[in-house]
């Protein structure tokens, strides 16, 4: 199989991601049509296209969210969908992290029990949570804001305690979803800053699905699907 979005990555290493053969439909909707990925660990790889091309659904696929028709996904030698759904939903909790558009904070809870919460749900007790709650938030320029409800902060606070609750499991991997597709342009580019300098230096691998070609400039590459397919960015730029 040719595996065009393996091509022009700039640092060597053994894959950490590997997608072979994905096919997915939604209803009469065919979402993916057989899309191979291979991911090295801690790259920065933003997924690009257009609208509805399936980008959404691939970063579902990958990291075990929804499940493909066919095809295989693994991670860091686990194959995802030999899984049963808890040992999925285990494997989410334990080694992955989620950061979406609109962050997707509970609005009852405050900030520091959002990011205690993947934590707690994969059964670290609340106090202990607590306390690498604390120590994400800070890192991220929260200091002081723990007992705000998201509702108390802004656009760009909010997205950083979703960023904390990404990253408060110490995740193989971060898959986020338009991470600031609800914010300005600079605080955007402040919030791809902070979590690009904090995926560099965790060595995490950031798979980030966007259609802002500014957010995209801080990967190390670009995946680009049109109609659910992986297509070569000579491909697409000629387009
Ligand atoms: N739950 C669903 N039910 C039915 N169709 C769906 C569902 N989810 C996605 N689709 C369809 O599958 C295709 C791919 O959707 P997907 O969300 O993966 O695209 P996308 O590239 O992420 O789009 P966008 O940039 O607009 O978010 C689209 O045609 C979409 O309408």
């Amino acid at each position: 199989m040719t595996d065009v979005a393996y091509a022009g990555t700039p640092q060597a290493g053994p894959a950490f991601i590997t997608a072979r053969g994905l096919e997915k439909h939604h209803g009469q909707t065919h979402a993916l049509r057989g899309v191979d990925v291979t991911i090295r660990q801690g790259e920065i790889v933003a997924v690009m296209g257009p609208s509805g091309s399936g980008k959404s659904t691939l970063l579902h696929c990958l990291a075990g969210v929804i499940t493909p028709d066919t095809g295989e996904v693994t991670i860091d030698e686990t194959q995802i969908s030999a899984l049963t759904e808890d040992q999925r939903s285990r494997f989410r909790l334990t080694r992955l992290g989620f950061v979406f558009q609109f962050g997707q904070l509970l609005p009852e809870l405050s900030a520091e029990d959002n990011v205690a919460l993947p934590l707690m749900l994969a059964g670290t007790r609340r106090a202990r949570a607590l306390v690498q709650a604390h120590s994400w938030l800070a890192r991220l320029g929260l200091e002081g804001m723990e007992r705000r409800l998201p509702s108390e902060l802004s656009g760009g606070q909010a997205q950083r305690v979703a960023l904390a609750r990404g990253l408060v499991n110490a995740p193989a991997v971060l898959f986020a979803d338009e991470p600031t597709g609800s914010l300005d342009s600079l605080t955007a580019e402040r919030v791809m800053e902070t979590l690009t300098e904090v995926v560099r230096n965790t060595g995490t691998t950031l798979v980030i699905v966007t259609h802002d070609a500014r957010v995209a400039s801080y990967s190390d590459r670009e995946i680009f699907i049109r109609d659910g397919r992986v297509t070569s960015p000579a491909l697409e730029g000629a387009m």
